[in-house]
């Protein structure tokens, strides 16, 4: 590598052949310091070989002096606004608090739902107009002046709101503290879209910014009010949200006497005995295993239970393709600490197709369905990528990583394939078997359908009550037996069950069908006594509520032919059922006698 000096003396070379070195020539001779000229430079005459005596002359030079000064100022200048940069960000971050908001996460909706409600906000000159909802079914964040129309997303009209423009800044007063916010539109990984919140609070203390977060969070919440919030798992195991569903009253769901009872109130008084569990070691979860026929009402009451007691949904789906052991493990330690975990058909993870075989055992509740669900299984479907492990799915559930507080609902057809390490206490604390239709849901069903809304408004009330009046803390909270919480609840609404009605009621007259608003009026009193009558055609245990619901379905204004058509619409099913099961036992024969 050439040194600098060796450089130099190119240089001075170069120059020296240009003329440019004559004038300086004598000056250089005049230092007469040779002493360390080697022996390239002795072949120069004239040049200066010393370090100092070079930088003189370099210095010499008028366009080098004018560089020079150009570096000192220039580096002057930039070390000037680093350090009035370095004071600025000192200064501001001592009276502003800047806080960041990433659209992936729930305080982006909180942020959101609450500036769409600040005046300044609604009045921002450059905006954009959005229909996102921010994960809510209500329309929390319309604009002034558009009618609150319950019927408004049946129509297909999605409310409007106004978002401020992105990267343009806004700001308003909060308390009396100003604020500046700016919406980021960035590029994240794999080109990405990425939206980020920030809002930058003149104050010198956290403690506006966490009023203004929690006031953000309720105002939330409260338009949250009627519905509970889905999540479900991303390849990425995150946990994203998919859904906000209106909350289903709990008096839509039509049970054997003292279903409901045992499950809302086990799981309030499992959320409320945090300390029982903390004082005693045990792991603070709660496991309930549902099990029994299609259509029967498993998943349904979950969601209606999920609203009742203001928690969260979270789907795991352990035939999600690539969920193994380990990914499981992370999902399960991520929930929230207060959530519902749902997953569905539990034995199905572990079979090699993406149906569900049936129980022998259950093939008796619903043999129609069964056929169906028999002849699917056995179509060569393409095998789950799942690669969870049974012994990874109970690490899962109460390894060390398992998360506390949460609820565990799990649902299946197949009860008895179902390991019984996993049905354990401590997994699964309570297994509910949810039978075929019995004729007092089908008269209940029957009311639900027809009772005017008036009525059932006032049911609903009642039922909300009741279960209030129960969900008082008790004082053995704790593992309490199935048989013995049953026998205590069914006692304690069988009444209900057995209660009839006397007189037949007056036939209103009504021909086709027509609009539901525009159906037979008809009092609770003839409700009663209609239901009695469906449910005395309604075979015991023979139809699951689905199919009831079903046919139900398609007599919505019409109550009197519903009761009319039950005993031809039994009888086509039979048939149906009939058929199906030979064309079954056809295709089964041939393989027997191999
Ligand atoms: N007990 C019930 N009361 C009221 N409706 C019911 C009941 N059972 C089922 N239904 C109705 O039937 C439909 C299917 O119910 P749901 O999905 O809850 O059944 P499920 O037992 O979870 O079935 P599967 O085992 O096939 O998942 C829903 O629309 C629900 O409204």
């Amino acid at each position: 590598m050439a040194s600098p000096l060796l450089l130099a003396q190119q240089f001075l070379s170069a120059v020296t052949t240009s003329g440019i070195s004559d004038q300086y020539s004598g000056c250089i001779n005049s230092t007469g310091s040779n002493s360390t000229l080697s022996s390239d430079a002795t072949q120069t005459p004239g040049i200066p070989t010393d370090i100092s005596s070079l930088i003189g002359f370099l210095v010499s030079f008028s366009a080098l002096r004018d560089w020079l000064k150009l570096i000192v100022f220039g580096s002057a200048l930039e070390s000037c606004r680093r350090l009035c940069l370095y004071l600025y960000t000192k200064l501001y971050n001592s009276f502003f608090i800047t806080a960041r908001f990433e659209e992936d996460d729930s305080s982006y909706d909180w942020m959101m739902v609450w500036l769409s409600k600040q005046p300044s906000w609604k009045t921002a000159r450059d905006v954009q107009i959005s229909t996102r909802t921010f994960n809510l079914s209500s329309n929390a964040v319309m604009i002034e002046g558009e009618d609150e129309d319950p019927n408004s997303i049946a129509h297909g009209n999605r409310p409007l709101a106004y978002l401020p423009s992105e990267s343009t800044v806004h700001s308003f007063w909060y308390k009396r503290r100003w604020v500046r916010v700016t919406r980021v539109i960035r590029q994240g990984y794999y080109n990405r879209r990425e939206e980020v919140i920030e809002l930058c609070i003149m104050s010198t203390t956290h403690k506006v910014l966490n009023e203004l977060l929690i006031e953000a969070k309720k105002t939330y919440q409260e338009a949250q009010q009627n519905t509970i919030s889905i999540y479900s798992s991303d390849c990425n195991n995150n946990w994203n949200h998919i859904a906000s569903r209106p909350k289903r009253p709990l008096t839509s769901i039509v049970l054997d006497p003292g279903v409901k009872d045992l499950l809302i109130d086990d799981a309030r008084d499992f959320m409320a005995s945090k300390s029982w569990y903390s004082a005693r070691g045990i792991p603070f979860r709660r496991g309930y295993l549902l099990y029994g026929a299609p259509g029967s009402g498993k998943t349904s009451i979950i969601h209606s239970l999920a609203g009742e007691l203001g928690l969260d949904v979270y789907i795991i789906s352990l035939s999600r393709s690539l969920l193994d052991d380990t990914a499981l493990s992370d999902l399960i330690s991520n929930l929230p600490e207060k959530c519902i975990a749902l997953m569905e058909d539990i034995d199905a993870a572990f079979n090699q197709t993406l149906h569900r075989d049936l129980d022998p055992e259950d093939d008796k509740e619903n043999p129609e369905e069964d056929d169906e669900k028999k002849s699917q299984a056995s179509t060569p479907f393409a095998p789950t990528t799942s690669r969870v492990t049974l012994s990874g799915l109970l690490n899962a559930l109460d390894g060390v990583g398992a998360q506390e507080g949460r609820i565990l609902f799990a649902t299946t057809n197949k009860y008895s394939a179902l390991d019984p390490a996993l049905c354990r206490p401590g997994r699964m604390d309570i297994h509910i078997h949810f039978k075929l239709a019995s004729k007092f849901q089908a008269r209940e069903l029957y009311r639900c359908f027809y009772l005017p809304d008036s009525e059932k408004e006032e049911r609903e009330e009642n039922e909300k009550k009741a279960i209030d009046i129960k969900a008082k803390p008790a004082d053995d909270s704790g593992y309490t037996s199935v048989d013995e919480k049953t026998t205590l609840l069914s006692s304690s609404s069988s009444s209900d069950a057995g209660s009839t009605v006397s007189s037949d009621p007056e036939p209103v007259i009504f021909n086709g069908s027509s609009h539901r608003a525009r159906g037979p009026q008809l009092s609770a009193a003839e409700v009663a006594a209609l239901a009695m009558q469906f449910a005395e055609i309604i075979p015991e245990r023979e139809f699951s509520m689905a199919a009831l619901q079903g046919y139900l379905m398609a007599y919505k204004v019409r109550p009197f032919e519903a009761i009319k058509d039950a005993p031809a619409w039994i009888e086509k099913e039979r048939h149906e059922a009939a058929k199906k099961a030979a064309k079954a036992s056809k295709k089964t024969t041939p393989s027997d006698n191999v």
